[in-house]
């Protein structure tokens, strides 16, 4: 990702011995998906809580545990209940993470097909089916997480984030949405009814949108893990990338700001209401009416916050011409990035977001919903598009969402082949690689081992250990090097 290393200024509380990303733009994304398991068709009762443990039983009996890390550098697990969560190994660049998102939905495709075999096997009939859902929201109103993480430069304060990034993810959610039927009608967004609050530590006692526990998975010193919980779990490939890619274009206006110590511009977006402001957006189908109350007063739909948020980037990207990239493929994916958001942006404006079905998910439910309504002469009844809108997110069973893709109705950046690699093969540019390579050798040889993102240990034969604090780095360090002797 993007370098920029004559900047002169290496922002305040610039010391010694930086690593040499700090001064760049360089970014590491991950995307953490929560699952939602049920089941149908069983002859005999079975809860999707049962169903969750048989998807894990392959991994329990391989690694003694229902958390694990995989060949590719991912994070596999399930806590108790039963949304299984899989989060992407490290990636430099947007579309590296959406192949690492799409293994994970491969990964949890082959869970869910072994459990149903498995269950038909032992007595729960031959119409069962296993149902997984990627998704944010199950009909009994619980709502689970679609995580979204940035390596962000430590000098960005958390109050930049709430003030200057926050009606950003707030607003951007018009292109990003996956869309849902609630008993309201039909809304942009997953989890607007779910996030109460902006910016908070606390996950369980309150919903925030942004959250700031501080765990960098880095050097503490430099850099800071954004961890963003407001946002949906996306089929569409090119909202997966998009998000993680535009989200990045404007925390680089930010940094490059906090750096400088100048105003980014985006602190005049700042919302009176973050939490009013998210479920207004959300309701607002047409995308135009619903006006958002600034903190200073004024009133801006979501489209004006977007347009200015784009023109700071703009702006940005004018002033860095070199920026962007490793490679000038990096780079042209930037620019592309800038001109898909600003298309984005005029289709929402002049009212035609029936043209973005075929990339933005809650575009894509509204134009299978209509397709309905056209054939049965609008006589649907509500729990029909409830299935129908279940069936686009269920990765296991789901037909919906494979046909449009068949069909060519959305958009493709990667094909099967890409999501099998991905499967195999974690970033190579990353500390994944070498995590990857590890947890492959050490399964190829029997031995017990434990992972986090920041640590490999071989826990047997012999006792050995890794500490990988640099997620840029992907050159394999000494006591790496005996880790991988001792396998
Ligand atoms: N330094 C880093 N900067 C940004 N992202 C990172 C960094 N290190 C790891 N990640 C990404 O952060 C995600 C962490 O996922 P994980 O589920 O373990 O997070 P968590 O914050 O511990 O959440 P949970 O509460 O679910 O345990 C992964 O997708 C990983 O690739
Ligand atoms: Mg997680």
């Amino acid at each position: 990702m993007p370098q920029l290393r004559d900047s002169g200024n290496s922002g305040p509380g610039a010391t010694v011995e930086r690593s040499p990303e700090f001064e760049g733009f360089a970014r590491i994304f991950g995307v953490e998906t929560e699952y939602g398991v049920s089941v149908t068709g069983a002859s005999r009762p079975v809860d999707a809580g049962q169903v969750a443990m048989t998807m894990f039983r392959p991994i329990v009996s391989r690694s003694r545990s229902t958390n694990t890390y995989l060949a590719n550098g991912s994070r596999l697990y399930l806590d108790v209940g039963s949304h299984p969560e899989y989060a992407t190994a490290e990636a430099r660049r947007p579309i590296d993470a959406l192949a690492q998102d799409m293994a994970g939905e491969l990964v949890m495709r082959r869970l869910a097909s072994q459990a149903q075999d498995q269950l038909r096997d032992t007595g729960y009939g031959e119409h069962l089916r296993v149902h997984v859902f990627k998704n944010n929201a199950d009909s009994a109103g619980h709502s689970f997480g679609c995580h979204e993480n940035y390596l962000v430069r430590r000098y960005v304060s958390l109050e930049q984030v709430e003030h200057e990034l926050l009606p950003f993810l707030i607003t951007r959610q018009l292109y990003t949405g996956a869309g849902r039927v609630t008993d309201e009608g039909f809304e942009i967004t997953q989890r607007a009814d779910y996030l109460d609050e902006a910016v908070s530590s606390a996950t369980t006692r309150s919903r925030p949108m942004v959250n700031t526990r501080d765990e960098p998975h880095a050097d503490p010193e430099e850099f800071r893990r954004l961890h963003v919980i407001i946002g949906d779990s996306n089929r569409s490939q090119w909202a997966t990338r998009m998000k993680l890619a535009v989200t990045h274009l404007v925390l680089c206006a930010i940094e490059e700001s906090a750096r400088l110590g100048r105003p980014s511009g985006c602190e005049a977006f700042a919302l009176a209401d973050p939490g009013e402001a998210n479920r207004a957006v959300s309701r607002d189908l047409t995308c135009r009416t619903a006006k958002l109350r600034l903190a200073d007063g004024r009133e801006m739909t979501a489209i004006e916050i977007q347009r200015g948020y784009l023109s700071i980037v703009e702006r940005f990207m004018a002033d860095h011409r070199e920026l962007t990239g490793e490679s000038d493929a990096d780079a042209g994916d930037m620019a592309r990035t800038v001109d898909a958001w600003r298309q984005v942006l005029e289709l929402l404006e002049s009212g035609r977001s029936e043209q973005l079905a075929d990339r933005v998910d809650w575009a894509a439910k509204l134009r299978l919903f209509e397709a309905l309504h056209a054939r049965r002469g609008g006589m649907i009844a509500q729990s029909k598009l409830a299935q129908l809108d279940m069936d686009y997110h269920d990765i296991a069973s789901g037909t919906v969402y494979d046909a449009l893709l068949r069909r060519g109705m959305m958009i493709r950046l990667l094909d099967d082949a890409d999501a099998q690699r991905a499967l195999s093969a974690p970033p190579a540019d990353t500390r994944a690689a070498l995590r990857g390579r590890f947890v492959a050798a050490a399964l190829d040889a029997g031995a017990q081992f434990s992972c986090d993102w920041t640590r490999l240990t071989l826990t047997g034969p012999e006792h050995r250990e890794a500490v990988m604090l640099d997620p840029f780095d992907a050159d394999p360090s000494d006591d790496y090097e005996r880790l991988m002797a001792a396998l």
